[in-house]
């Protein structure tokens, strides 16, 4: 472990455990006093270190939106990953991106790719038995099915876990005015191909429509994605990462309705449509499917939620987003 004597910003002279943790303070310090204060307390702790997996939500939006509570758990970890193929910041997963955490947490961080979760997260499990070690996840740590299998492995190796929740796309959705608890299954939607078109999602709108209930379509996101082509060659070659727009989603929905007949929805459907949840720039549209399929919703993440029966309060809400 480095140790640096290093003037503070107040002045004095202070022995820090790694430059890491001055920048970070530093930094702090610029953004918001009582973050700093806070930091101070953690950084007279230290010496008191645990062995745990921190699972920590980042929140939607940007840099910004991780709880002091998780920020707190991350200055305490030698190790810190985040996972990159379910959900993304507003300024993504680009080398500019991660600076920007790396800048704000004093630490680098290990970019966890689906390869890396799926096949390798035992390695860090076990680390997770000898330090503290946190991984990031976007949005809210259960805001995505893979994290409870996170758990349950991480338990069965005996490391201790503690979660630290954020606002998630599953509650920040509530924006538009249709209730969270008029809600029924969630449904994801992935990308078609030539030969693959899966509509395992088409029943369980229909039985969300017939009970009345709104349907949340979580949109693919495909991040180094090896092609085809290069896995019959025996080669990995990554695809340029793609996320699915809310026109490509309507279409594919359109699609299914027209083989399956069920009349689950159609073009007329109210639904509304939502990007970039949480960040400056959000956006939210209600209208038909029609309407919303050739709206430019701009940059990812984008969502769209399937309207089922709606309350008069509900209406009103939604009159405010449509065009
Ligand atoms: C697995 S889910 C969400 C995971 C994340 N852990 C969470 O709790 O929000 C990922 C999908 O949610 C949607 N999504 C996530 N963040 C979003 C945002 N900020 N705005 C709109 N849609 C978003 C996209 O359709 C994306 O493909």
């Amino acid at each position: 472990m480095r140790r640096r004597t290093l003037a503070t910003l107040d002045g004095r002279e202070k022995d820090f455990e790694t430059f890491d943790n001055f920048h970070a303070t530093q930094v702090l310090t610029i953004v918001h006093p009582a973050i700093a204060f806070y930091f101070k307390q953690i950084e007279k702790n230290q010496i008191e270190r645990s062995k745990m997996l921190y699972i920590i939500g980042l929140g939607l939006g940007d840099e910004k939106d991780i709880t002091l509570r998780g920020l707190e758990a991350v200055k305490k970890s030698h190790k810190i990953y985040i996972e990159s193929y379910t959900s993304l910041l507003s300024f993504g997963i680009s080398q500019e991106g991660i600076s920007t955490l790396e800048k704000l947490y004093g630490k680098p961080l290990i970019v966890a790719d689906r390869e890396m979760v799926e096949e390798k997260v035992d390695d860090m499990l076990l680390e997770a038995r000898e330090f503290d070690v946190a991984f990031l996840v976007v949005g809210d740590p259960f805001g995505a099915t893979t994290h409870s299998d996170l758990v349950v492995r991480a338990k069965k190796l005996d490391v201790e876990v503690k979660v630290i929740y954020n606002a998630s796309v599953m509650n920040a959705v509530g924006v538009c005015g249709l209730q969270l608890y008029r809600y029924g299954e969630t449904v994801s939607l992935p990308f078609f191909t030539e030969t693959w078109r899966p509509d395992s999602f088409y029943e369980k709108i229909l039985k969300n429509r017939l009970l009345g209930l709104h349907t949340l379509c979580l949109l693919d996101i495909r991040v180094k994605e090896p092609s085809l082509e290069s896995l019959c060659r025996g080669k990995k070659q990554y695809e340029p990462p793609s996320f699915m727009t809310i026109g490509v989603a309507i279409d594919q929905l359109l699609e299914v309705e027209q083989l399956r007949g069920e009349s689950a929805y159609g073009e007329d459907t109210l639904c509304v449509g939502f990007a970039r949840l949480g960040s400056e720039n959000q956006m939210v549209m209600a209208g038909s499917m029609k309407q919303l399929r050739t709206v430019d919703f701009g940059p990812p993440l984008h969502c769209l939620t399937i309207v089922g029966k709606t309350h008069p309060v509900e209406e009103e809400m939604l009159d405010f987003y449509r065009n």
